[in-house]
């Protein structure tokens, strides 16, 4: 790891990693729960189709601050698709992510979109590019940084970067500013938006599907390289009110110790998917092809030991009654600092997956210690569902099933 870029945080430094790109790593030991970085997002958009037949769907989240409206609601001077929480929230998002040329164009795109026949998708990719060309002119030093994220044109297929440029060329014109608006540049954007965006989601509930309630690109956050056993995870506070901090905000906090000079990598996805599924995504979604540990290791399983790990992170009877011995071992091997010793390397999953991963049913978020105090908290925070438990409570549960 060489070429140290610059300070993104005071526990983080960026590194160009071989093979990564650039990535953030540790400047000093770190303790198990530890906060490593609060980002902000640089640019949200709605997860909405811009079409929904759902009005209630359309009507329930804050065009700001994305937090779900319990009062009435505060209507956009404009459009009658737009909401606000506050006369606060409104005020703000008039000024910046919904301008009138934002409110006009997200009204012109809704009204011709018949004649375009756009996927779902499309049409969320559409409401960032709005975005993106509206924060060129509201914060043009915004908008650097957002072309400084990593993200290959080619990457992005050229038959939609054709379609999204065209449709978004039919918007109102607007003052484009320095960076005017082209093909080129519309590729750019979808490149960024597609390897860096973060789902904000929906608060964790066990009766339905957990979805996207709008996207971010977060300045920081956005150098994070993915590991399939990450030593780190992102929690966010959606419709909460802890310590008063903004609704869309993304936290990291490191799962366990982790000594300097190491790098810091999250997981993209759940933690549970398995080998082939995570390998498509990431070539997919990103670009790459994953070699962590957990991958070499798993590279090797025959089908039917990828198959025996479902995408429920459930093992068959079989395996799991064969593994519990195994499970026995891996846990004495970890040191005091619950750090796995190199031993473990051959089957380092099976410890992450007892420790670190939610047991509650179909959940699969991450656990990470709460913030520690003067010593580590033996108090687990579930990334997903939010549940709290004592971490050797979790050992129990997590053995038993
Ligand atoms: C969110 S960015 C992470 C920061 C990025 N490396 C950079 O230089 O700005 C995601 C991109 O980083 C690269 N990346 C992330 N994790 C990787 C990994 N484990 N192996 C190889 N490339 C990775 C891929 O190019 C991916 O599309």
């Amino acid at each position: 790891m060489e070429n140290i870029c610059k300070s993104p945080h005071p526990l983080l430094k960026m590194a160009e990693i071989e093979g990564r790109g650039r990535g953030l790593v540790s400047t000093q030991p770190l303790k198990p729960g530890q906060v490593i970085l609060k980002d902000s997002p640089l640019l949200l958009y709605s997860a909405s189709p811009l079409v929904t037949s759902n009005q209630q769907h359309k009507n329930t989240f804050c065009s700001n601050c994305y937090r779900v409206i319990l009062q009435s609601p505060v209507s956009c001077p404009w459009c009658t698709s737009s909401f606000f929480c506050t006369s606060n929230c409104q005020s703000i998002a008039l000024s910046s992510s919904h301008t009138p040329w934002i409110c006009q164009s997200l009204n012109h795109l809704r009204n011709s979109l018949s004649s375009h026949n756009l996927i779902v998708d499309q049409q969320i990719q559409a409401r960032f590019l709005i975005s993106a060309y509206n924060l060129a002119v509201v914060s043009p030093s915004s908008f650097r940084v957002l072309l400084s994220l990593q993200g290959d044109p080619s990457f992005v297929s050229e038959k939609d970067v054709l379609l999204l440029h065209s449709l978004v060329a039919t918007c109102p014109s607007a003052n484009l500013g320095e960076f005017g608006f082209s093909k080129e540049l519309t590729a750019a954007l979808l490149a960024k938006d597609k390897v860096n965006a973060f789902g904000l989601m929906e608060p964790f509930a066990p009766d339905r599907e957990r979805g996207v309630r709008a996207y971010g690109i977060y300045p920081m956050a956005s150098f994070f390289n993915h590991d399939c056993l990450p030593n780190a995870c992102r929690f966010e506070y959606v419709d909460t009110d802890v310590n008063n901090r903004s609704n869309t905000d993304i936290i990291v906090r490191v799962i366990h110790d982790v000594p300097e000079g190491r790098e810091i990598c999250l997981s993209y996805f759940p933690v549970n998917f398995k080998y082939s599924e995570r390998q498509q995504r990431l070539k997919e979604d990103y670009g790459f092809t994953c070699n962590c540990d957990r991958c070499v290791v798993e590279a090797n399983w025959s089908d039917q030991e990828d198959d025996a790990m479902d995408k429920d992170g459930e093992e068959s009877e079989e395996e799991e009654d064969e593994e519990m011995e195994e499970d026995v071992d891996v846990d004495n091997e970890v040191n005091v600092n619950g750090e796995m010793e190199e031993r473990d390397q051959d089957f380092p999953h099976a410890y992450f997956f007892l420790r670190y991963m939610c047991n509650r049913e179909n959940c699969w978020g991450t656990l990470a210690p709460l913030p520690p105090d003067a010593s580590p908290s033996t108090v687990m925070e579930c990334n997903v569902c939010g549940n709290l438990s004592k971490s050797d409570e979790l050992m129990v549960g997590a053995g038993d099933h």
